[in-house]
């Protein structure tokens, strides 16, 4: 006798089946203190730059659910602290498991752009290599007259470190960098692209809870559901 899957409870009917899971793209943003890892994460996540920010002890952690091809993928955005005495006891968890870098410089501080090669560094002693993408952002390019750091030579850079480089505000993403990549919103654009760079990779983790075996402790928050923040408990 024939038996359908309504008569029998252990089948594998599309109503059985457990919804798909969810990808997660984890993605660490890195760079010297205030050059605006915050405002950018936060912009692309809660839609708008924050009232304030405060520096970084830890990291911080948000995350958006955006859909690409028709999958729903959530990008989870590590913010990390720039100062070194707020990132030492977390280095080590932050670089686990991360799909894609995006390293930060304010174009109109030149020490920031000097830093970068010791933040590559850093990446490359946790082996975090040219095989994870990376892209380079300028940051504050709404700040005009201040410019120290011109496109050209963030080009070199990015081109000699296989990066592409984005120009761009976190307080005003619709201000024109002169970056070789334009677009209405600038910020969007950026995250959105490593996100469709990694799902044509097709990395294998799945949905599982941030760093669910290591020990954190609630800090401070800029606001908004999409941000969810964390500190070290010893810090
Ligand atoms: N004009 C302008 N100011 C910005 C922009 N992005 C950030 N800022 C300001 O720069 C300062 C530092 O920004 P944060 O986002 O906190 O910098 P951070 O890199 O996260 O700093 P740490 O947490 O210490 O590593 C704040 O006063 C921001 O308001 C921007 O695109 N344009």
């Amino acid at each position: 006798m024939a038996v359908s899957g309504s008569d029998f409870p252990g089948s594998l009917t599309n109503a059985a089946l457990p919804p798909p899971r969810t990808r997660i793209f984890k993605i660490i943003v890195i760079g010297d203190s205030g050059v605006g890892k915050t405002c950018l994460t936060y912009r692309f996540c809660a839609g708008r730059f924050p009232d304030k920010t405060e520096a970084t002890i830890g990291v911080d952690f948000r995350e958006r659910l955006v859909e690409i091809d028709g999958e729903k993928i959530k990008i989870q955005l590590w913010d990390t602290a720039g100062q070194e005495r707020f990132r030492k006891s977390m280095v080590q968890h932050y670089y686990r498991n991360v799909h894609a870098v995006v390293f930060v410089y304010d174009l109109t501080n030149a020490a920031s752009f000097r830093s970068l090669p010791a933040w590559i560094e850093e990446c490359k002693q946790h082996s975090l290599g040219t095989e994870v993408p990376r892209i380079l952002v300028g940051n504050k390019c709404d700040l005009q007259d201040s410019v120290q750091v011109g496109t050209d030579v963030a080009q070199q850079f990015a081109d000699s470190h296989s990066m592409p480089l984005f120009e761009t505000s976190a307080k005003d993403p619709n201000s024109q960098g002169g970056g070789n990549h334009r677009d209405s919103d600038h910020v969007e654009a950026i995250f959105m692209t490593v996100a469709h760079k990694l799902k044509s990779q097709k990395p294998l983790v799945l949905s599982q809870p941030p760093e669910s075996s290591v020990s954190l402790s609630m800090g401070k928050d800029v606001g908004g559901d999409a941000s969810r923040s964390w500190g070290c408990g010893s810090c």
